[in-house]
């Protein structure tokens, strides 16, 4: 089933038109990995898909994203920012919030009022979906500046998820992380495609191949192929993506 699906989507900075007419459909329980060398798009796509590219002053954009077949230009921003999270390269958990307190940040924000066992249940359940359970709870009240990068990163993950969001785009979430942290996120990432939409840019072809159903190649804003992971990097149509993902360039 497709979750998401772009029509001929422009974006822009000022003048320069950074995304070139993407055509896309982003499938539901899946991972959907964006791949290609520096500065082709892929952050402004992936922002694209919950709103942020508008956040800067400069930007724009043309064409149709659809969330089950909705414009997401013509929805609330809170509703389209709901149900698209996000989640960063580096980990930017809260310093001076606790680490329940980052769990909870969505709804600590948006001033919803839970009561004591509320904000303990989502905080144990979330905690638990990206195995940080065991490590923090018996430090929940702790500020989670001595967390570690990859369990930052996990933290980050577990305050995305508990906001309930349908999609969560990532940007290149293990980029800052060491080989054992990144394991240890990949593993969350396919573990969590059964119950959520994920859309991660990598750099990493490797952790593309290792982690994603779908491949999207790009190149200068323009998306030059796009289908099942094991086809894109075993037989793939284009000769740019072949030779992007046989190391000729990028
Ligand atoms: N805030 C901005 N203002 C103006 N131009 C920008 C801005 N952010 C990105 N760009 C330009 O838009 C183009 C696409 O950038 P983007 O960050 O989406 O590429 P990318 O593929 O994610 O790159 P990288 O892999 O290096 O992160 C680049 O030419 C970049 O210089």
């Amino acid at each position: 089933m497709i979750k998401m699906k772009l029509q001929d989507v422009h974006a822009f900075f000022g003048k320069n038109e950074v995304l070139k007419g993407i055509n896309l459909d982003i499938y539901d329980k899946a991972v959907t990995a964006i791949i290609g060398p520096s500065g082709c798009g892929k952050t402004t796509l992936l922002r694209c898909l919950n709103r942020m590219h508008e956040l800067d002053k400069n930007a724009s954009v043309k064409g149709k994203i659809l969330l089950d077949n909705e414009d997401i230009f013509k929805m609330d921003l809170y509703k389209v920012r709901r149900k698209v999270g996000m989640v960063f390269q580096r980990p930017n958990p809260f310093p001076f919030m606790s680490i329940q307190d980052n769990v909870l940040a969505g709804f600590l924000m948006s001033g919803k009022r839970l009561s004591k066992k509320q904000k303990e249940e989502i905080c144990e359940k979330n905690l638990i979906r990206v195995a940080l359970w065991e490590e923090t709870k018996d430090r929940l009240k702790d500020l989670p500046t001595n967390l570690s990068g990859g369990q930052q990163q996990r933290l980050c993950i577990a305050r995305a998820l508990a906001n309930d969001p349908e999609i969560i785009l990532m940007d290149e979430p293990t980029s800052a992380l060491d080989p054992i942290s990144t394991a240890k996120i990949e593993e969350l990432i396919v573990n969590l495609k059964n119950e959520i939409v994920i859309v991660i840019v990598t750099h990493n072809m490797q952790q593309a191949a290792r982690i994603s159903d779908f491949t999207s190649f790009m190149y200068l804003g323009s998306l030059i192929e796009y289908g099942v992971t094991e086809q894109i990097f075993k037989v793939p149509k284009e000769k740019l993506t072949e030779d992007y993902i046989t190391g000729r360039f990028g």
